[in-house]
């Protein structure tokens, strides 16, 4: 069991290969982990399940939950919001899970300057040119989209490099080698 059950922040652009590490956390260490579930006013989408996927709710709601200070960091996309309710993260860290965070550079910007305590690992790829082909390779993006995260890719590489901001960088050149790295920064035994 990780003795260190700080929240894991994990970044990176789009492409990198967050989802499939977080597949092979999740799957190698069954009940250890939750990804944390987003709050969204989008509209769900079929197959979409309320409280699994997402947490959906009307504006209003999400903007009461701004006010109240409810969310560790918030955004918006295409006219919808999405943010990280505190109240998540700290339900299911008392059920005992580590609460891994997928969230783009913005929000770790905020979760930074908010009371969580967490630990942050970037996740950057063997180079630009390797991710554009695993975002071709992936098939599910339009050539628009692939500018477009290729572009927002290189400034979340360009804030990588600031001093303190991730507790590990981990190149996802071989898969399995970025895994280890990942799965030794989570179980490595709390400071003192
Ligand atoms: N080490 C690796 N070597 C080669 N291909 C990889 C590696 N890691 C992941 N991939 C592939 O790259 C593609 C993108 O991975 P993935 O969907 O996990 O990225 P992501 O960072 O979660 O993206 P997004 O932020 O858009 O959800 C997938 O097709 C995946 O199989």
């Amino acid at each position: 069991m990780a003795t260190d059950r700080r929240p894991v922040v994990i970044s990176g652009p789009s492409g990198v290969g967050k989802g499939t590490l977080f597949n092979l956390l999740l799957e190698r260490h069954p009940d250890a982990f939750c990804l944390s579930v987003s709050h969204t006013t989008r509209t769900p989408r079929s197959g979409e399940e309320d409280g699994k996927d997402y947490h959906f709710v009307q504006m209003q709601d999400f903007e009461d939950l701004i006010a109240k200070d409810g969310f560790v960091e918030h955004a918006e996309f295409s006219g919808n919001r999405y943010g990280t309710s505190k109240m998540t993260i700290e339900e299911q860290t008392k059920k005992g899970r580590i609460v891994l965070l997928d969230i783009e550079m913005e929000g770790v910007k905020q979760i930074k300057n908010s009371s969580i305590a967490a630990r942050y690992v970037f996740i950057a790829p063997p180079s630009v040119q390797q991710l554009e082909q695993r975002l071709r390779g992936r098939g599910t993006e339009t050539e628009a989209s692939i500018q477009k995260r290729l572009a927002q890719a290189n400034k979340e590489l360009e804030y990588s490099q600031t001093p303190g901001v991730h507790d590990l960088i981990i190149v996802n050149d071989d898969l399995e080698t970025a895994y280890k790295e990942l799965d030794a920064f989570i179980y490595k035994p709390l400071e003192q």
